[in-house]
């Protein structure tokens, strides 16, 4: 197995103030290219702040994070951006799209920054959305507008996918053919995605699911059989 990320005694602190919070808490773990890591834990429990670190949008207050050889927690601002924009794809549980751009303008808006994208045109069908490319994102249901979402973070081609509660807007069967998307992104590309949700039947189809709470990662757990995303429910 490749290590893609690695995290060494992580902590972030955020001061407002008087109030100091502590987010993350001396988070130790590594990620494997082409794993399917699902983040479980309650609210305000620091999953988030976890993915913004992993995917460079804050830096750690103490701790070292390394992408591949590259360590993050010492990286200039122009690094940070470089990482982002060819290491890294982001879902959104609100998909953020450009309202004032269509789908297929969306998605080429971020491979024109990427370093080795993929056809965006390719990308929209592969979501099942070619005949929606000249529609603008109003003109989309939740459930197009977050696979036109998962189209533009896929076609800059990145390394690691880092999605925040992707289904947390979505229906049901919607919220499946979401995961089916996101899996199949897994699969037939070999690249890392790691959710973030609130979905505890969502872990199911994870190689690894790390729990946090309070900070801290109190519990990784292996799934030997992770399973399709059909079979999960919540
Ligand atoms: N920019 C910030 N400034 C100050 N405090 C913050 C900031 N971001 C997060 N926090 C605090 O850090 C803690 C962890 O927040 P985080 O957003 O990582 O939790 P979460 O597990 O993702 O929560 P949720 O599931 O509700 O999204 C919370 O107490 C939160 O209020």
């Amino acid at each position: 197995m490749t290590v893609l990320l690695t995290a060494k005694k992580v902590s972030k602190v955020y001061q407002m103030g008087e109030v100091t919070v502590q987010a993350l808490r001396d988070v130790n773990f590594e990620i494997n290219k082409g794993e399917f890591i699902v983040v479980l834990g309650p609210s305000g429990s620091g999953k988030s702040t976890m993915i913004n670190l992993i995917g460079g949008m804050d830096t750690a207050s103490s701790g070292e994070i390394y992408y591949q050889e590259q360590p993050l927690h010492q990286a200039t601002e122009r690094i940070l951006t470089e990482y982002r924009r060819n290491a890294v794809g982001f879902v959104f549980q609100f998909y953020n799209l450009m309202p004032n751009l269509t789908a297929f303008e969306n998605i080429q808006l971020s491979t024109q920054i990427a370093r080795n994208p993929l056809d965006p045109m390719e990308v929209l069908a592969q979501v099942g959305l070619a005949d929606r490319a000249g529609h603008f994102p109003a003109q989309l249901s939740g459930g197009e507008q977050q696979r036109v979402a998962i189209a533009r973070a896929v076609a800059k081609n990145p390394e690691i996918l880092l999605c925040d509660e992707p289904t947390g807007a979505l229906d049901f069967s919607t919220g499946i053919q979401v995961l089916e998307l996101l899996r199949e992104f897994n699969k037939t590309m070999g690249k890392t995605v790691m959710i973030i949700t609130h979905n505890a039947g969502i872990a199911d189809m994870a190689d690894r699911v790390f729990f946090i709470k309070d900070g801290r990662l109190e519990k990784i757990q292996v799934n030997e059989h992770p399973l399709d995303p059909e079979e999960v429910s919540w």
